[in-house]
This record gives C-alpha cells, structure tokens and sequence, in this order.
C-alpha cells in the first residue's frame, strides 16, 4: 500500500471483529485469537480498542483494557501492524491516540506483556517510556511464564510497565 493514502483512526465495531483477525492473521507475529474473541474485543470493550485503516482496509489495531484490579493502569493485549503500513510509526500513533480518549484519562500505567521475540512492540513501549519521560520496567514474575503454556507452545512474557505517566491537565 503506498505511504501516499492517509491512514485513519478509530474506535473499533463488532463488523471489526473478522478484518482484525485477518489482520492479526496477516501480522504473523501475535497469538491468533479466535474470531469470537476480536468480535467481543470490538464490540465490548471498544473504547480501550482502535483500527486503522487505510484505503479501506484495515492496517492496524490495538487491543486493550483497563485493568479490573487497578483501573490506573491500561494493559495493552496486542498491537498490530498490516507489514504493508509498518516503517510509519503507526503503531505509536494509535497507542498515543488511545491514551488521548477521555476514557484514558485516569491512566498513569502502560502495561503489556512482551515475549523476547516481539523486538518492535518491545521498542513501542520504550518509546512510550521516553516521550513521557518515566520508566518502563520488566517483570517475569508478573508475567505469563511459558511453563503456563502447553509444553513447548509459547515463549515466555513478561510483564512491561511503562509510567508513571503525567496526569493530563483537567
Ligand atoms: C503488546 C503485545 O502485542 N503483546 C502480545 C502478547 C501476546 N503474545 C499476544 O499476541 O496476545
């Protein structure tokens, strides 16, 4: 696709649900979910999701939520990028757009779990980090180990905490 069409935001539908698994499907480097599951990701927790498309089609996606146990922090379930749209900053851009929704405003915490071989979300959150000047830590003991996966079938994840982030002026 070329750099030429603009890529545009928003917040995700339940018609969402099938394109983003086939986007996920297309990324080739996250956990392919099932169809129901982005279907209800779009659907029911949309204003902590976003697409992005371009030309129509659907080039990127951020799924997240605000975590049940402290609603402070938003964990970021899965960032994807269609290959054709990387290499634009897009996935930093739908995540600073995320933290941007009156619905993130009590948001002072970042947090995803990385696997040692997802090197650009890992650089995201760093970059996350950076711009707004606060720290982002690693924790293996907060994380999904991959002895809690099927023997063999995943790698480990653990936790990234990227904040405090800046309370935005009211
Ligand atoms: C931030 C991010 O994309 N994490 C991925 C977690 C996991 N491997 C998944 O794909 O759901």
């Amino acid at each position: 696709m070329s750099p030429s069409h603009p890529i545009s935001l928003r917040p995700p539908t339940k018609q969402d649900g099938t394109p983003v698994w086939e986007l996920i499907q297309r990324a080739g480097t996250l956990d392919l979910n099932s169809t129901y599951c982005y279907l209800l990701l779009c659907d029911l927790y949309a204003d902590t999701c976003m697409v992005a498309e371009q030309h129509g089609r659907l080039v990127g996606f951020v799924s997240a939520l605000l975590r049940p146990d402290n609603p402070e922090a938003l964990f970021v379930w899965q960032v994807a990028v269609d290959p054709e749209a990387r290499g634009q900053g897009l996935a930093k851009r739908m995540l600073t757009e995320l933290l941007a929704r009156p619905q993130a405003d009590g948001v002072r915490y970042v947090e995803a779990t990385i696997g040692p071989s997802n090197a650009a979300s890992r650089a995201l959150f760093r970059s996350l980090a950076k711009v707004g000047d606060c720290s982002m830590e690693e924790s293996h003991e907060q994380g999904y180990g991959s002895t809690l996966f099927p023997a063999g079938q995943h790698e480990d994840e653990p936790l990234i905490r990227v904040g405090p982030l800046a309370r935005r002026p009211s």
